[in-house]
C-alpha cells in the first residue's frame, strides 16, 4: 500500500577494514517481509530491506524511481539517507564528488535527474516544464550555499509551518548534463574529511534540491510547482572509533548533536506531542515538510552487516523503527498564480458561451445548476398557470349558467308574487258576491270566479316558461321552483368564494414571478459586472507577466554578467 513516508533499509558490503578486522555478519534479512534480525536476537520489519548484494539499479527502480510519479503530480518528495559513518549515504544517494557517469556506482540522484528529463521529452507538452536545481549544506548548524564558490552562508525565515532559504542560488537546467553539472560542482565544494572509518567523512548534512515547475498550456491547464529534496546527512559517528582529533573531533560533537535533535523532532512526531522542536537547529527547519508535513518521504537508513558496527547499526534500525511511524500529509502544490489565469479562462469562456446563448434567446447551456433549476420552475409554474386559467374559464361559464338560471327564478318569482295578489283580490271578490248573491245556483258561481280569475293565471304561467331556454340551461321543471333560491344563492357565493381565492393565488404567482425576473435581471447585470471584472484582470496579469518577463531578462543577464566576471577571475 503506498503511504507518504516509507522506511527503507540498505545495508553495504563488508568493507576492507571490518574483513581486515575478522568481524562476522551480524544481520539477516527477510526479503518478503522487509525484516531484519539483529544479533539474532532483536527483530525489525520496514517497508523494504535491501541486502549488500543488491545493486544501485534495483535499489533506484524499486524505491526511488516511483517519486517521480509523486513529482510529476505535483507534490513535494523527499529522499533522506541517514546511517552511521561509512554505511554508503552517499554512495546510495549519489552525492559522491563525481560527475555520474560510471554506470555501476550511479546513485539516487543522477539516475532520478535522468530519469526526470526523459519524462519530461516523453510527455505531450515538454515545453510546459521548467527544472531548477540548487544545492546547500549544513555545516555547524549553519547553512551554505554550494553552488557559489564563496559558499555564502545563508538564512532560514519563516515561520512554524513554512521556510524558505532566502537567496539560494537555483540554477535552471535544461538536460541531465547541466544538472549532473551542478551537483557536481555542490559536492565539490562540500566539507570533507578523512577519519578512520571514512577516506571521505562528508561532515555536513547535504541538501540536493530539483524544483519542478508545470506552466499550464492550452492543451494541458494543470500547473504545479513540486520539489524533489534529495538529503544526504552526515553519518553518526562514535568519536572513539573515528579517532577523530581537533577539528574534526569538534565537527563529529557537532553532527552527533545535529542528529540527536532531528531525532527529537521524530519522537515529538510519533508520540504527537503538540510542540515539534524544527526550529532548534537549521537542519529539523529544512526538513520540516518532509518529516510530518506536505511530503512523501523516503527514509533511507544505510547500515554496515558487521558485528563490529553492530551498536551503531542497532542503534540506525532503532532510528529508523521510530521514524517509520511519522504521518506525512502531501498536498499538490498548485501554482497560484497559473491557477487563477486557468480559472479565470474557463470564467470567461462560460460567460462567453452564456452570452451568446442569451442573445439567441434560449436559456444558457452552461447555465449554472441552479439557473437550470430555475427555468424548470418556470416552466412548471406556466403549465399550472395554463391549468388555472382553464379552470377559472370553466367555473365562469357555470356561473352565468346560475346567474340566468337566478334571473328565470326570480322573475317567476316576482310574477307569482303579482299573480298571489290578483289571486287574493279575486278571491275577495268572490266572497263578496257569495255573501251577497246567496241564491245563485252553482254554476253561476264558478263562471263568475273564471271571469274574474281563471284564463289570467293560465296565461302568465305559460308566458313564464316560454322565456327560458330549458335546453341551453339543462335543466327541469323543478328548478324554477323558488323554493330552491336560497340553494341557489348559497352555490353561487361558494362560487364566489372560490374565484376570488383563485385570484388572489393568481396575483401571488404574479408576483413571485415578477420577483424571479427581477432577481433573473440583477444576476444579469452582475453577470456583466463580473465579465468587466474579469477584463480588467486580464489585463493586470498581462501586465504581471510583461513585469516578471523583465525581472527574468535582468536576472539572466546579472547571472551572464557574474559567470563572466568569474571566468574572468578564473583566467586572470
Ligand atoms: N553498497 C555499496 N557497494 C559498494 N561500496 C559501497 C557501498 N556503500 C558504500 N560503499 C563504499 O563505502 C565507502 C563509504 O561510503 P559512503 O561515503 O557512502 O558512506 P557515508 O555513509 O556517506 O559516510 P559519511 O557519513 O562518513 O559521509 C565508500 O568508499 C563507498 O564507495
Amino acid at each position: 500500500m503506498e503511504t507518504s513516508l516509507r522506511v527503507i533499509v540498505r545495508a553495504r558490503p563488508m568493507n576492507a577494514r571490518e574483513m581486515k578486522e575478522g568481524a562476522a555478519r551480524c544481520v539477516e534479512y527477510f526479503d518478503a517481509t522487509g525484516q531484519i534480525v539483529i544479533n539474532g536476537a532483536s527483530t525489525f520489519a520496514y517497508d523494504k530491506v535491501y541486502p549488500d548484494t543488491v545493486d544501485q539499479e534495483t535499489i533506484y527502480t524499486q524505491s526511488a524511481h516511483p517519486m517521480l510519479d509523486h513529482v510529476f503530480g505535483g507534490f513535494n518528495a523527499t529522499i533522506l539517507a541517514y546511517g552511521q559513518t561509512g554505511s554508503g549515504k552517499t554512495y546510495t544517494m549519489g552525492t559522491e564528488d563525481s560527475d555520474g557517469t560510471d554506470e555501476l556506482r550511479r546513485g539516487i540522484i543522477p539516475r532520478l535527474v535522468d530519469n526526470l528529463f526523459k519524462r519530461i521529452d516523453d510527455s505531450t507538452v515538454p515545453e510546459a516544464y521548467k527544472v531548477t536545481v540548487s544545492m546547500y549544506e549544513i555545516y555547524g548548524d549553519h547553512i551554505y550555499d554550494l553552488l557559489r564558490p564563496d559558499k555564502v552562508k545563508l538564512t532560514v525565515h519563516g515561520d512554524e509551518k513554512s521556510c524558505k532559504i532566502v537567496n539560494l542560488t537555483s540554477v535552471p537546467v535544461s538536460d541531465l548534463k547541466g544538472a549532473l553539472k551542478q551537483l557536481e560542482i555542490g559536492c565539490h565544494y562540500r566539507t570533507k574529511a578523512s577519519t578512520a572509518m571514512n577516506a571521505m567523512s562528508s561532515r555536513s548534512h547535504a541538501v540536493f534540491t530539483i524544483l519542478l515547475e508545470k506552466a499550464a498550456v492550452p492543451s494541458d491547464e494543470s500547473s504545479f510547482a513540486a520539489k524533489l529534496q534529495l538529503v544526504d546527512l552526515a553519518g553518526s559517528e562514535r568519536l572513539k572509533k573515528t579517532e577523530a582529533a581537533g577539528h574534526v573531533m569538534r565537527e563529529g560533537i557537532s553532527i552527533n548533536g545535529g542528529l540527536l535533535i532531528l531525532s527529537q523532532v521524530i519522537t515529538a512526531l510519533v508520540t504527537k506531542q503538540s510542540y515539534v522542536p524544527y526550529r532548534t537547529s537549521a537542519l529539523t527547519r529544512v526538513l520540516q515538510d518532509s518529516l510530518g508535513g506536505n511530503s512523501y518521504t523516503i527514509f533511507l537508513a544505510c547500515i554496515s552487516p558487521a558485528d563490529t558496527n553492530a551498536q551503531e547499526t542497532l542503534s540506525t534500525l532503532r532510528y529508523a523503527d521510530r521514524a517509520k511511524q511519522i504521518k506525512n500529509k502531501p498536498i499538490i502544490n498548485k501554482n497560484p498564480k497559473a491557477e487563477e489565469i486557468s480559472a479565470l479562462r474557463a470564467q470567461i469562456k462560460r460567460l462567453e458561451k452564456e452570452n451568446s446563448d442569451l442573445k439567441k434567446g434560449i436559456a444558457p447551456s452552461t447555465a449554472a445548476p441552479e439557473q437550470i433549476s430555475n427555468t424548470v420552475e418556470i416552466l412548471a409554474l406556466k403549465d399550472e398557470l395554463i391549468k388555472k386559467d382553464e379552470d377559472i374559464r370553466n367555473k365562469c361559464i357555470t356561473l352565468s349558467d346560475c346567474i340566468v338560471r337566478l334571473n328565470a327564478v326570480t322573475n317567476k318569482n316576482v310574477r307569482l308574487e303579482s299573480e298571489k295578489s290578483k289571486l287574493a283580490t279575486a278571491l275577495t271578490g268572490v266572497k263578496q258576491i257569495l255573501e251577497n248573491e246567496e241564491m245563485l245556483e252553482p254554476s253561476d258561481v264558478i263562471h263568475l270566479v273564471s271571469q274574474l280569475v281563471g284564463s289570467e293565471i293560465e296565461t302568465t304561467l305559460i308566458g313564464d316558461d316560454e322565456n327560458i331556454d330549458e335546453t341551453q340551461v339543462g335543466m327541469d321543471e323543478s328548478i324554477y321552483d323558488a323554493e330552491r333560491l336560497p340553494e341557489l344563492q348559497t352555490q353561487l357565493d361558494a362560487i364566489e368564494k372560490e374565484i376570488a381565492l383563485k385570484d388572489a393565488n393568481r396575483e401571488k404567482e404574479l408576483e413571485t414571478q415578477k420577483e424571479f425576473i427581477e432577481a433573473m435581471q440583477q444576476r444579469e447585470e452582475e453577470r456583466t459586472q463580473l465579465a468587466v471584472k474579469v477584463g480588467e484582470l486580464e489585463g493586470e496579469i498581462a501586465k504581471l507577466k510583461n513585469e516578471t518577463r523583465k525581472v527574468n531578462v535582468a536576472s539572466k543577464l546579472a547571472e551572464e554578467r557574474r559567470q563572466k566576471v568569474e571566468r574572468v577571475g578564473k583566467t586572470t
